[in-house]
């Protein structure tokens, strides 16, 4: 693309979810916007040309029967960055392009406890912006037209199993608070069928303005600063070629580059912990001079849900799906019934979603888990510790440009480890009951289990919102209207920015904020 330098209101940077809503927002409100992705378009609208062999209009990440086997695909190694500690997608849509869908309405407590959300950002002031997002983006736990689930017998088994163990059946759309001792039909971001999120709710509505662009392959190196005020950004093209956009006059840079990436840019913009800005330098990125370096806790707080994992032997008839049949076009069954906008292709890999939550000293932690078909009759719950952890870790950069963890964000406190623990425990306990028809395939282990921790892949805090300036010593990298602490005109609106974690998977979240980010933004714009 040709970019129109000192022409952008706004330059995004980042066309994952947060990065998408907000720069759509900035369109409808008359701003000239720019939107900056590193990665390629994953859908035939966004020029993949990569389809499926039944099906020329849709590719394979779109078909949500796919999303469990998301890993396996081709496109799986060209949409993943290579140089994020943990798992993030660098492709146009984020994380949500290649995510398992899971669509968790955040309940009001996740904002309105424990403190951690500044005042202004409480569920009162953001169930507006949920809404919003709702009404474009709604989630579904009943994809198929046709108005049946498909592929229930995991659902059959555990379902009697809860019941059993006095747990109830909710429905995690309408009945977003409660999360105690509950299981529902799972949530999926799944619309007319297809994989859903901002590539397809909400970048098209910013497309059919004149005031729009999106510029694919253009991997932003840092923002360009003038003392407090950023002038433009500095991108590196699929060419290797480095150029700078400028901002008009009274322009502004929104960081929506992930919670992964945002503090790279951070860093290489002179924004951060000192070594990391010394690291940014060695690594050959032209840093800001010592003057104008701003002392913030960027990568300070990081924070995540650690997955603890759970294979259960049932006496259920389940079993996974052949993929390799749905992808090539011989699982003609299936095919036809999606092709009637119904059946086991409309649905994502889970079969059910159950909540629940305990307090040690005082403190109430929170717990989801997924439960999806691991092998014939064997199946899977990956639980999550979630909202009400304690633990943080720290996230640093490389000279080579990579992000690392300095510091692991799991299990750090003795509370969080506690906690756990005793949730695990009680799971096991109800599962090895004789009469619960259940079995864990390995004997049951507590350490082991709690110490098998995989990284939930909701990585957030790694520029936290808040009231106490963190160049005051506070923990604080952008204030309560999401702007940068020190700067005049750069802000930061993707998970970076969250100072807690929610009670469910995060893209919800993620967007829910988003939306409200841009209307704070715009408000003194
Ligand atoms: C494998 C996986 C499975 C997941 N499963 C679920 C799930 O089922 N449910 C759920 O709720 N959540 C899930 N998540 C988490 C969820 O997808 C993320 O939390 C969410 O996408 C984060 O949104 P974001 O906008 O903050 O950042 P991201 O989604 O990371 O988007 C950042 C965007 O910025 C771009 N970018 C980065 N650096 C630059 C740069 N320098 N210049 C230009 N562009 C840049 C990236 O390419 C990307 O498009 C999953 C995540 C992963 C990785």
């Amino acid at each position: 693309s040709s970019f129109k330098n000192e022409y952008y209101d706004y330059i995004v940077v980042g066309g994952g979810p947060a990065g998408i809503i907000t720069a759509e927002r900035f369109v409808e409100a008359g701003k000239k916007v720019l939107l900056l992705e590193r990665g390629v378009g994953p859908t035939v609208a966004t020029g993949a040309n990569e389809t499926l062999p039944w099906n020329k209009d849709l590719t394979a990440i779109d078909l949500p029967g796919l999303s469990a086997d998301v890993g396996s695909l081709d496109v799986w190694n060209d949409y993943m960055c290579t140089d994020t500690e943990g798992m993030a997608a660098c492709v146009l849509g984020g994380g949500v392009t290649v995510n398992y869908m899971v669509f968790v309405y955040p309940p009001a407590h996740d904002f309105d406890d424990n403190n951690n959300w500044p005042e202004g950002w409480k569920w009162k002031d953001l169930k507006p912006a949920a809404e919003r997002l709702y009404q474009r983006n709604p989630g579904t736990t009943l994809p198929s037209a046709d108005g049946k689930h498909y592929d229930q017998g995991l659902y059959s088994v555990l379902s009697k199993f809860f019941n059993s163990v006095g747990w109830k059946s909710v429905d995690m759309i309408s009945q977003p608070d409660e999360k105690h001792q509950v299981y529902s039909y799972p949530s999926w971001n799944i619309k007319d069928q297809k994989r859903a999120g901002p590539v397809r709710t909400y970048l098209p509505l910013a497309e059919k303005h004149s005031n729009f662009d999106l510029s694919l392959s253009s991997k932003v190196l840092r923002v360009v600063r003038s003392g407090s005020k950023v002038t433009g950004v500095e991108i590196e093209t699929a060419s290797k070629k480095t150029k700078i956009i400028s901002l008009a006059h009274n322009g502004r840079v929104v960081l929506a580059a992930g919670a992964l990436s945002t503090p790279r840019l951070l860093f290489n913009s002179g924004i951060g912990p000192k070594k990391q800005i010394e690291t940014a330098k060695k690594s050959g990125i032209n840093v800001p001079a010592e003057k104008e370096w701003l002392d913030l806790p960027v990568g300070l707080g990081f924070r995540d849900h650690p997955i603890f994992t759970l294979n259960v032997q049932t006496n259920g008839s389940f079993g996974i799906p052949d993929y390799d049949a749905i992808l090539n076009g011989t699982d003609r069954k299936d095919i036809s019934l999606y092709g009637k906008d119904s059946g086991l292709l409309t649905q994502g890999k889970h079969r059910m979603i159950f909540f629940s939550s305990n307090e040690v000293n005082g403190q109430t932690r929170y717990y989801q888990g997924s439960c999806a078909p691991d092998a014939d009759s064997v199946l899977e719950i990956k639980a999550y510790l979630t909202h009400g952890a304690t633990s943080s870790g720290v996230l640093v950069l490389t000279s080579e440009q990579k992000t690392v963890i300095e510091k692991s964000p799991y299990m750090q406190t003795a509370g969080d480890r506690k906690a756990a623990a005793a949730f695990i425990q009680s799971l096991i306990k109800d599962i090895s009951d004789p009469g619960s028809g259940l079995e864990l395939t390995t004997k049951p282990n507590i350490t082991a289990i709690l110490s098998t921790i995989s990284s939930g892949n909701h990585y957030t805090t790694t520029a936290k919102m808040g009231t106490d300036d963190g160049r005051k010593g506070g923990s604080s990298v952008v204030d309560t209207n999401t702007k940068v602490y020190g700067m005049d005109n750069l802000f930061v609106v993707d998970g970076s920015i969250h100072p807690d974690l929610p009670t469910g998977n995060i893209q919800t979240t993620i967007m829910v904020i988003a939306e409200a980010a841009a209307e704070r933004i715009l408000a003194q714009h």
